[in-house]
């Protein structure tokens, strides 16, 4: 069984999604960067690009990951907390743990895309940073 199957297929990564959106808007440390960003676009992307990531049927035709972070200077604590916050979302969806540790893998794999200046590339073709 693929991850998009185990997170639910694309009602589960909605669902993720959703409670991932919000927590994050709501986040005093985390918030303000989403000030100014179409939301709703944003969610969209972030659908498509979890369900291409996790097995699913979508494509994903945003930004690849290292280009839309990059202007946002992310450092390694606030990826941390980004993490967390995916953690409690994949908790409020009931997901079990073998995909919270599937995620979370997922998630660990991304950091040297996602945060500002970090060394080390995943960009082998195929991997979740290429998906543009
Ligand atoms: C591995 C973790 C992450 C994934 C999978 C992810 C995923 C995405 C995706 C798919 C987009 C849409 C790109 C587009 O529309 O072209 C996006 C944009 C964005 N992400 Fe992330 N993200 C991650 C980590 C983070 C972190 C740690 C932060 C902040 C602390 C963050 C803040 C943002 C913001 C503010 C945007 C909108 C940028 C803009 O439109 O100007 N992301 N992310």
């Amino acid at each position: 069984m693929s991850l998009f199957e185990a997170l639910g297929g694309e009602r589960g990564i909605r669902r993720f999604v959703d409670e991932l959106g919000r927590r994050l808007v709501d986040d005093a440390e985390l918030g303000p960067l989403f000030a100014g960003v179409d939301g709703e676009g944003l969610q969209r992307h972030r659908e498509h690009y979890f369900s291409a990531v996790l097995g699913g049927p979508e494509l994903y035709s945003g930004r690849g990951l290292r280009e839309a972070h990059r202007h946002l200077g992310i450092d390694d604590a606030q990826f941390d907390r980004f993490a967390t916050i995916a953690d409690e979302a994949l908790a409020a969806i009931d997901a079990g743990a073998d995909v919270v540790a599937d995620v979370r893998d997922l998630l660990s794999r991304l950091r040297p895309v996602v945060v500002a200046g970090a060394s080390g590339s995943i960009s082998r073709p195929g991997d979740p940073d290429r998906l543009a």
